[in-house]
């Protein structure tokens, strides 16, 4: 038996592990040139924080633990809603916006996949205005991203949380068949969808309307014309044409033939009120990034603000790069390899220094103790009894002090 190893599916060796970073670090630099700021939020949560919110994580897949005083806790299942909190407390003049990222793990268990807890999010929240171009700018934002690391088909769904919810408003519903019929449009399971609609006392016209949603989807310009057959209210009317609006900045942006329409869309969180998407890639089943607007949040921590965000699953997006080829190969020569004899080795630690504060990467090796064999380095120095050599891209030179290493070191990368 393997004793205090929890199963987990990700980061199998050092390789694996830098990959995860060097993507990390593109997701990192694309948010900056954005205006984004990095944040973080805590572990552990208030428990009474997260079951009291509308529109919160499911309950059941919460993760709980409880303190040493008793009160019970959850590990971050969320962190739109921390951030959303910390947010309106801080702000309390709404006439700026605020542009935050992160890179945090989240904890959440679905029964249909109990090894699976753990998760880390690279996502962005924008907070303080609710207009077509700051949505087509966060969509801009994850598109740009995707570009960033070289996947080739990928996709934006775009949906809207509002059209939906107009629709099913007009037909009352009890909250059982509302999830029902959300787990079937989800899904598009169109025959399932007819028969719940055919034993609800729905008059017909909308029932036809409710079962035109799942085909709701594909080039937006012609699920524009397919939707507007069944719009029943100005509220509807609004949401396409916001939708509209957003498609055509994005367009500006030029990457429309990125973007679908998709108005089935319904994304696991709650909160949203406007805009939502979800983005896919080859060879991955489940969306690598969801978000929306959710402009309600913040009125439940006394703040109203309008908000958009998006998060990427990390995971997802690293097991793509891996399955598509996309990595690059992780680079394991070093700088520069220092061997000395025992004599010299006063001489050689000294250099070694002196190579790592100018930001060298540097390995030592006594050849009067190291049996190992190091790693490869086009630049190898050899402290001997009678010389110092240096073989930099196989030619030798020889050198008296550290800073002659530097300039042969760098006039070779020259030629
Ligand atoms: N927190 C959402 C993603 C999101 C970020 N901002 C808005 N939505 C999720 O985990 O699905």
């Amino acid at each position: 038996m393997q004793r205090y190893i929890t199963e987990t599916n990700r980061n199998k060796n050092v390789e694996d592990f830098q990959m995860r970073d060097d993507l990390i670090a593109t997701l990192k630099n694309r948010f900056t040139t954005y205006g984004y700021r990095q944040v973080q939020t805590s572990t552990f949560e208030n428990y009474d924080m997260y079951s009291d919110i509308i529109g919160t994580v499911n309950k059941d897949e919460m993760i709980k633990v409880i303190d040493t005083t008793g009160k019970v806790l959850v590990l971050r299942p969320d962190v739109t809603i921390p951030i959303t909190r910390i947010t309106a407390a801080n702000q309390n003049s709404n006439d700026f916006n605020q542009r935050l990222f992160y890179v945090l793990d989240i904890f959440r268990q679905s029964s249909g996949l109990p090894n699976q807890k753990e998760s880390t999010q690279a996502g962005v929240e924008f907070f303080g205005e609710n207009t077509p171009e700051i949505d087509s700018e966060v969509i801009m934002l994850a598109i740009h991203t995707l570009k960033d690391l070289n996947f080739r088909n990928f996709k934006i769904e775009i949906g809207h949380a509002g059209f939906f919810k107009e629709l099913i408003q007009q037909a009352s519903l009890s909250e059982q068949e509302l999830e029902l019929l959300q787990t079937l449009i989800q899904s598009k399971n169109i025959t399932e969808i007819e028969l719940l609609l055919n034993d609800l006392p729905i008059e017909e016209e909308l029932q036809t309307a409710i079962q035109t949603i799942p085909m709701l989807y594909g080039e937006p310009a012609s699920v524009i014309q397919q939707a507007e057959k069944i719009i029943r209210s100005d509220k509807m009317q609004q949401v396409l044409h916001n939708l509209i609006d957003v498609y055509e900045v994005l367009k500006d942006y030029g990457v429309d033939d990125y973007v679908i329409f998709n108005l089935g869309l319904i994304n696991n969180m709650n909160y949203y009120s406007g805009i939502i998407f979800q983005g896919f890639v080859d060879q991955v089943g489940q969306p690598v990034l969801m978000g929306g607007r959710y402009d309600n949040l913040g009125k439940q921590f006394n703040n109203a603000m309008p908000a958009i965000g998006f998060a990427f699953e990390v995971d997802f997006l690293q097991q793509a790069i891996q399955q598509q080829g996309l990595a690059e190969p992780v680079d394991q020569a070093v700088d520069i390899i220092i061997y000395y004899t025992k004599e010299k080795q006063k001489e050689a630690l000294k250099a070694a220094y002196e190579l790592r504060n100018q930001n060298y990467q540097v390995l030592t090796f006594s050849k009067a103790s190291s049996s190992l064999k190091p790693l490869s380095s086009i630049n190898i120095v050899n402290y001997e009894e009678e010389q110092n050599i240096l073989f930099s891209n196989n030619k030798k030179h020889t050198f008296s002090e550290t800073k002659e290493i530097i300039s042969l070191i760098e006039s070779t990368k020259e030629d």
